[in-house]
């Protein structure tokens, strides 16, 4: 901070911060609730693993997707399927629109297969299992390319996707590579004790982090804006000129 008078993050406790997000919730683009109810599906079935986004962050996409004109959308971490659906509903009413999401564990993906057979906006999207670098050899493989990609996966992979994606052209000229968790817990920025929350995973987890956004803002080839959103949401472009 160079002496700004409000810092990013406004709000003095975890209680308010709450309230914030649901306030910013419920006065932003709707979501249908056909994605609600599979997150809550999502939850009873596969109960250890809230890997999901907040409702929050889908709202935040379906308005980005509108915004940029995206046509083309890989994800790389699908798991359910949730912030898939997300996208898809963004989307429904573009004639060339397609979704691509990768996924490693085989549980999720039969829960998103599912999901995805019944739901008419879900016909854009194709889930590709295994494990997410063969999968984007196999897409470069195929000459495609992305307006949005969503990075959400393992965190460790993250710096080889990156240079995967930067090495294969795998963004479009116009597209935004979009990287969550970068800030994990905060832990990136603050790891003394006055942030409690990190043990020895979340704060081997923040090394990682940290590590990635720092090969990313010393990549000459592209920009990014790392924002104190969610658990942190980079946007990364091409330069330009
Ligand atoms: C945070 S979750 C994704 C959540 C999803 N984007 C959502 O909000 O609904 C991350 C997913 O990445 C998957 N994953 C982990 N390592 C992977 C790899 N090497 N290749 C592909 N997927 C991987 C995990 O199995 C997990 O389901």
């Amino acid at each position: 901070m160079i002496g700004d008078l409000y810092p990013s993050t406004l709000f003095p406790n975890g209680q308010v911060e709450q309230a914030v997000d649901e306030y910013c919730e419920q006065h932003s683009l709707p979501v249908p609730s056909y994605i609600t109810e599979h997150k809550v599906r999502s939850l009873e079935e596969l109960k250890d693993h809230d890997y999901m986004v907040p409702m929050l962050e889908i709202q935040f996409f379906m308005f980005m997707v509108g915004i940029l004109d995206v046509e083309t959308v890989l994800e790389i971490g699908c798991f359910t399927g949730y912030s898939a659906l997300g996208f898809a509903e963004a989307l429904k009413n573009k004639p060339n629109a397609k979704i691509t999401t990768l996924e490693i564990d085989p549980k999720p993906i039969l829960i998103a297969r599912k999901a995805f057979k019944g739901q008419p906006e879900a016909q854009i999207i194709e889930v590709l299992g295994g494990d997410a670098t063969a999968s984007l050899n196999f897409l470069h493989g195929q000459s495609r390319s992305f307006d949005l990609i969503f990075l959400d996966a393992n965190k460790e992979g993250y710096a080889d996707y990156f240079k995967q994606i930067l090495d294969l052209q795998m963004l479009s000229p116009r597209g935004v590579l979009v990287v969550d968790n970068v800030l994990w817990r905060g832990l990136v920025a603050d790891r003394t004790p006055a942030n409690h929350q990190g043990n020895e995973i979340s704060l081997a987890k923040a090394e990682v982090m940290d590590s990635f956004n720092k090969l990313v803002k010393a990549d000459d080839r592209v920009e990014q804006l790392v924002l104190p959103l969610f658990d942190g949401l980079s946007l990364i472009r091409w330069k330009r000129g």
